[in-house]
């Protein structure tokens, strides 16, 4: 199958001097949906500017369905619709005018029957003639999505959908993306958060100055990103690690106070019932004891040092 979406080894400089893509090559496949992951200033929002034709590139080529995004810039835009991280409708318009003003913007005949068809997608139909001024945040941007989907395209970008919502919040837009996957419409959405990515994406990209690390199966990634820590507080400080626990590849804190053991969460076994054993019988008491998860921040330094 050929992708719908072909990145090749595409660079932007922005007029500041700033490299904000460095030779980013990747597919999309039409249906699946796509998380780019990546640290602020990574590059993300120039990645699908320049997909969406708002930011020019300095470098490489970028097709939709076909259609450069350059020398057959309309046809490759009417296939896309982007909603930004910003909302900005009119405060007093109504739903439905708003939307249809949208659509109108792609030069598209009026299609009422479509726009209540994607009002009802998003469960929107029943607030329809409101302002939206009176709508709650969760329905705003949905109203966001709703304009991005108003002329038809058969790809959706969502620029960190969830940002600053509640988890609420967020869980619904998470079964909104869902219900637009099984439309048949592909989807490509920038999260910071690790835990959207694991519940939504097909595949994930991780993106770092500028630069496309990896590229992998959501379930590979999640594998290779699920690492938490335990800490265990010890009674009394060591000096070192004893040999008898170096099978745990156990790291003594700076205080020689803490043991930390690194384990993944997705493993069948984590280890900890047997380490806290060995521990035992290797005379180490400890009082206390916690466990954190790897940030997304901190994954992303491991990733790029590897
Ligand atoms: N119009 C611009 N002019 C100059 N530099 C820019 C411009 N837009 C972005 N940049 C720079 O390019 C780099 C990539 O920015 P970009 O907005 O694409 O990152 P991002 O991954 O989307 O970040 P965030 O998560 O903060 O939105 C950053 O260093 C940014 O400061």
């Amino acid at each position: 199958m050929a992708p719908i979406i072909s990145v090749k080894n595409l660079s932007k400089t922005y007029g500041t001097g700033r490299k904000a893509l460095n030779g980013v090559s990747l597919d999309i496949m039409g249906g699946e949906i796509f998380a780019l992951l990546g640290p602020n200033g990574a590059g993300k929002t120039t990645l699908i500017g320049t997909i969406c034709g708002l930011v020019n590139p300095t470098g490489g080529t970028v097709t939709v369905d076909g259609h450069d995004i350059i020398t057959d810039y309309r046809a490759a835009r009417e296939l896309i619709g982007l909603v930004p991280q910003e909302l900005h409708t009119d405060a007093f318009e109504s739903v439905w005018d708003t939307v249809s003003f949208s659509r109108g913007l792609f030069g598209k005949p009026k299609n009422p029957a479509h726009i209540e068809k994607v009002l009802r997608d998003l469960s929107l139909w029943d607030r329809k003639d409101s302002k939206i001024i009176t709508l709650s945040g969760g329905m705003k941007r949905r109203v966001m999505i709703a304009k991005a989907l108003s002329h038809e395209p058969q790809i959706l970008f969502l620029d960190e959908p969830t940002a600053g919502v509640d988890v609420e919040l967020r869980k619904g837009m998470w079964e909104v993306v869902r219900a637009l996957k099984a439309t048949g419409v592909t989807i490509i959405l920038t999260t910071h958060y690790i835990e959207e990515a694991e519940e939504m994406a097909d595949r994930v990209g991780v993106i770092n100055h500028g630069e496309l690390i990896l590229v992998d199966e959501k379930s590979a990634l999640m594998q290779k990103l699920g690492k938490k820590q335990l800490k265990l507080h010890l009674d009394a400080p060591i000096d070192t690690v004893p040999p008898q626990l170096s099978a745990y590849d156990l790291a003594l804190s700076d205080d020689h106070n803490k043991l930390i053991y690194t384990y993944d969460t997705r493993a069948e076994h984590t280890g900890i019932t047997a380490l806290l054993g060995d521990i035992r019988a290797a005379g180490i008491r400890f009082h206390d004891l916690d466990t954190s998860q790897s940030s997304l921040e901190e994954i992303f330094v491991s990733l790029v040092r590897t």
